[in-house]
């Protein structure tokens, strides 16, 4: 492809993603790929090309861009190269004319901007949101140690104890280690929240929203595969993915439990005011995660932002029911919303006020509310809060 077919792919990739954001459909990571399946003469070079321009245009755009093109002549607005690959050439995208429609800049949709703002979330933080997220690994104490691990690269050790860093694109997937199970992809900042359930052997720990287990598989090497730690979610095809994991991990004592939506009391009953500690990884608007995934911004809505807090206040109350006096509580978003961290940790405290709020000394972080929030600028994870909430 010439670099201005390249651009053109991209502004008909960038229609596909504004679609599917805008009908809440597919990833715009699955688009991609769903869009080369069928243009089978896109070499690697090509995809790799179409890929990094799409994301460059996705970054660059707060809100929802008009079209495609739109988002092109946004980022080309700041970038004469790609401004001269407009050239009408075959296959190339058509010339600008004057008053071009243009997309939009900015970090997110005008009303999320101002959540974040409120939140403490602006400038070099907002910025940060939007940067590409680093590769970490975390080495699976259950099989290996940090300290001895043999590795075809060297990583840069992280402030959790097992967790080390690689350039974005290593392909640890290819390595022996990770066939074997020593080694789990998992972002720094989701180990520190791990670390803050401070999961002991033999302790009973729930796992409230387990999805595919990335944290509970951290909680099953810290508690060296002894006590009981239960996997529960109500998405079946994302748990269902957990016990492949696990085997691999050699974390075989993990029991799974399906949870019905508004029912999950219910069905663990049997558990009530037994666990030592239960995370709660709540589902979240994500908007810590958009170094990943920076078109989630665009789906977003307030409804739906209302929706998962909801959610998250439902679950908290069904967690305390969950937890042994003088047992933890630790509730996880990977959001920097206020509505979904230290607000919602307060309004907890406000209806049980029995309960008190754990410190922690995690390595990174700051304190916001009765919790501790990670932020990409500052902490160089993804975006977190964390609060651990303790019972009378
Ligand atoms: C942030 S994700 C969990 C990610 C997972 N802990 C990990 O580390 O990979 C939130 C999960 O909450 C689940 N969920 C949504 N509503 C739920 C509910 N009412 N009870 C339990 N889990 C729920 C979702 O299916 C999703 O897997």
């Amino acid at each position: 492809m010439t670099p201005a077919a390249r651009v053109q792919a991209a502004i008909e990739v960038l229609d596909a993603v504004i679609a599917a954001a805008r009908g809440q459909g597919a990833s715009a990571d699955r688009v991609i790929a769903d869009w080369f399946r069928t243009r089978r003469f896109a070499g690697s070079g090509d995809r790799r090309a179409v890929r990094d321009l799409a994301y460059a245009a996705i970054r660059a755009c707060g809100p929802v861009p008009a079209s495609g093109r739109a988002a092109m002549v946004h980022l080309a607005a700041h970038d004469p190269a790609l401004a001269a690959l407009f050239d009408g050439s075959r296959h190339g995208p058509a010339p600008l004319v004057a008053d071009e429609p243009e997309a939009e800049g900015g970090i997110a949709p005008a009303w999320l901007e101002a959540r974040l703002a409120a939140s403490g979330i602006a400038d070099d933080s907002a910025r940060a949101l939007l940067g590409r997220a680093p590769l970490d690994l975390r080495v699976n104490a259950l099989k290996a140690d940090r300290a001895s691990i043999d590795l075809p690269l060297e990583g840069e050790p992280l402030a959790a104890p097992q967790g080390l860093r690689f350039p974005h694109g290593t392909p640890v997937e290819q390595w022996v280690a990770f066939k074997d199970g020593r080694i789990e992809v998992q972002d720094g900042g989701s180990q520190l929240a791990c670390l803050a359930v401070g999961a002991h052997p033999g302790e009973t720990v729930i796992d409230l929203c387990a999805g595919a287990g990335g944290k509970t598989l951290a909680l099953a090497a810290a508690m060296a595969g002894k006590g009981r730690l239960i996997a529960c979610d109500t998405d079946r095809a994302r748990l269902s993915r957990l016990a492949p994991r696990a085997e691999r991990a050699g974390a075989t004592f993990i029991e799974t439990r399906l949870l019905d939506p508004g029912r999950e009391a219910e069905a663990l009953a049997d558990l009530a005011g037994t666990a030592d500690a239960v995370l709660i990884d709540a589902p979240c608007s994500g908007t810590g995660t958009w170094r990943r995934n920076p078109e989630a911004r665009w789906r977003l809505t307030e409804a739906e932002l209302a929706r998962v807090t909801a959610i998250q206040a439902r679950l908290l109350d069904v967690a305390a029911g969950l937890v042994r006096p003088g047992g933890r509580l630790v509730f996880v978003t990977c959001s920097l919303l206020d509505a979904e961290g230290a607000d919602q940790a307060a309004a907890f405290l406000a209806r049980h006020p029995d309960w008190t709020a754990q410190e922690f000394a995690l390595g990174a972080g700051s304190v916001r509310g009765a919790g501790i929030r990670l932020d990409p600028a500052q902490d160089s994870t993804d975006g977190f809060f964390i609060a651990g909430l303790v019972s009378p």
